[in-house]
């Protein structure tokens, strides 16, 4: 029972737990994963936009500026008279961001809207080369950028109100900070930097993006996927239980051609040679063990399966031909009436015998019949036609189950096969060994030789070599073994008795 339940489980209860983990982990890191991203690009967006509006902003504040040094240019050259005075001054008014507009030439006195006449001050070097630059500044607690603008007879600086640019921050977050790009450049700030692309400055705010924000922002979505995983990982486990079915565990050994035959020499003790090898099935179970075919047959039948069981079968025989080749030995294997209705298997059951007797191998084919068996015209046509290619047909376990005096008549077999369990009843006395004498004497009378199996005595033997039985198979003689060992039973048989 045990040895079933092995053999039958191709899933495991921890591959199963497993497959269900592994599906409950993917769909949730994938889940997340997909969440994540797509939070973390609408948050990204929502920055970005949040910057390009505030740059924009901040952008408006130097175009205004860059208007102002161009209205204010043509005084420049001039004089800081109080007419000059007044017309900056008007300039400044007319421009509402604006503080004052100042005028620095390489020699002389300076101009300012605010403050008038300003004390001469060399230009310096940079102030000279670089067209376009910003500076804070700071007075009387007011904040203030003076925006450079270089022309060919003085430096312009305009004022721009720093509490615009602080109001223009304010989009974006309450720590972020406005940066001249020379300013940005020398003290590298950390965090989120977002550059204008049409004037020298930078905003810099923290790095908002950060996961644990992430996963609490979107820790809703993420409740829902982690039940949905939990739930697929459940079905996994329950669907994986549900396919590890009888039918399932054969596809898989047939998928993993896991099927393979051993060899039973069969005895002929009229000729003194080994005269057939019958064809058993074995299958290799998962954990690398032979299960035994009483575990498997009547499932592939039961399932419409034993056909492919046996094209596997025999397509691995066919391996060890060149092995067992050998004048007059016979191949006997056990066929169902399935095999030989269903037009496929019959043919390759055909191929198989054409290519055994290139090897100088007869066929024979031995039909067990675990359920009713009636042989119906197609079905004798079929027989006729596996004849006509020079197969040889035997009923196996003749007696027991539905291999009665019936299948004699309607098959018109070659031999009759008889099972262990009536070999056993050799010298049993009473009725046992009347049921046995009764069979031998169905072929003495109908002139079909028996081949006895199941031998595992001397005395069996001779009780039935007494009887006229001349072929023998069973643990006395060899047990089922692989192609190379048959083969150098077949070399070393020597006539023992
Ligand atoms: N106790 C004892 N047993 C002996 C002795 N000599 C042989 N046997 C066993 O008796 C069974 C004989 O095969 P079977 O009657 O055709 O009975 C077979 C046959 O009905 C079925 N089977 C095996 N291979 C195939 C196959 O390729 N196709 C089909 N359809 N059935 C198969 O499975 C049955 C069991 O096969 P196995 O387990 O290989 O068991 C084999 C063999 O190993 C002996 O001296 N003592």
């Amino acid at each position: 029972m045990g040895a079933k339940r092995d053999f039958l489980t191709v899933i495991r209860p921890y591959e199963r737990l497993t497959a269900a983990v592994i599906m409950t982990l993917a769909l949730l890191c994938a889940g997340v994963m997909a969440v994540l991203s797509h939070f973390s690009k609408t948050e990204e967006q929502a920055r970005n936009d949040k910057n390009q509006r505030a740059s924009d902003y901040v952008a408006s504040l130097y175009r205004e500026a860059e208007t102002v040094s161009r209205a204010a240019e043509p005084f420049e050259e001039g004089a800081c008279t109080n007419e000059v005075l007044t017309r900056l001054r008007h300039i400044v008014a007319v421009n509402p961001h604006i503080r004052s507009v100042n005028f620095y030439p390489e020699y002389g006195t300076g101009c300012s809207s605010l403050e008038g006449r300003l004390p001469e001050r060399k230009v310096s070097y940079s102030e000279g080369h670089v067209p376009f630059y910003t500076t804070m500044k700071q007075e009387d607690g007011y904040i203030y950028y003076l925006v450079y603008f270089r022309s060919s007879a003085s430096l312009t600086g305009v004022a721009v109100n720093g509490y615009f640019v602080r109001d223009a921050l304010r989009y974006i977050s309450p720590d972020a900070a406005f940066y001249p790009l020379q300013d940005f450049m020398k003290l590298s700030p950390a965090g989120y930097a977002w550059k204008s692309s049409q004037y020298p400055f930078v905003l810099v705010s923290s790095d908002s993006m950060n996961i644990r924000r992430l996963l609490l922002h979107s820790r809703a979505v993420i409740i829902f996927i982690l039940g949905v995983s939990l739930l697929a990982g459940w079905l996994t486990y329950v669907s994986t239980g549900l396919i590890n079915t009888p039918r399932f565990a054969l596809k898989y050994y047939l998928y993993k051609k896991s099927f393979y035959p051993v060899y039973q020499p069969v005895i002929s003790t009229r000729d003194r040679k080994v005269a057939g090898l019958e064809i058993l099935m074995r299958c290799g179970n998962k954990k690398g063990n032979e299960a035994s075919p009483a575990l498997f047959i009547p499932l592939a039948e039961q399932s419409g399966m034993i056909g492919e069981l046996t094209l596997q079968l025999l397509e691995k025989v066919r391996e060890d031909f060149a092995m067992l080749s050998e004048k007059g030995l016979y191949l006997a294997v056990n066929i169902t009436s399935e095999i030989v209705e269903n037009p496929e298997t019959l043919s390759e059951l055909l191929k198989f015998t054409e290519h055994a007797q290139r090897y100088g191998l007869d066929v024979l084919v031995e039909i067990t019949e675990r359920q009713s068996f009636s042989l119906t015209e197609q079905l004798s046509e079929k027989f006729a036609l596996l004849r006509k290619a020079g197969l040889h047909v035997a009923i196996d376990d003749f007696g027991t189950g539905y291999s009665n005096l019936s299948s004699i008549t309607q098959l018109n077999p070659d031999y009759l096969k008889i099972d262990k369990d009536f070999t056993g009843y050799s010298m049993a006395g009473g009725v046992r060994e009347a049921v046995l004498e009764s069979v031998l004497h169905i072929s003495a009378i109908t002139a079909i030789p028996v081949i006895a199996e199941g031998i595992e005595t001397p005395a069996q033997f001779q009780y039935l070599r007494e009887r006229g039985v001349w072929l023998f198979q069973g643990y006395l003689f060899s047990r089922p073994c692989d192609g190379r060992s048959v083969s150098n039973y077949i070399r070393d048989f020597y006539v023992q008795f």
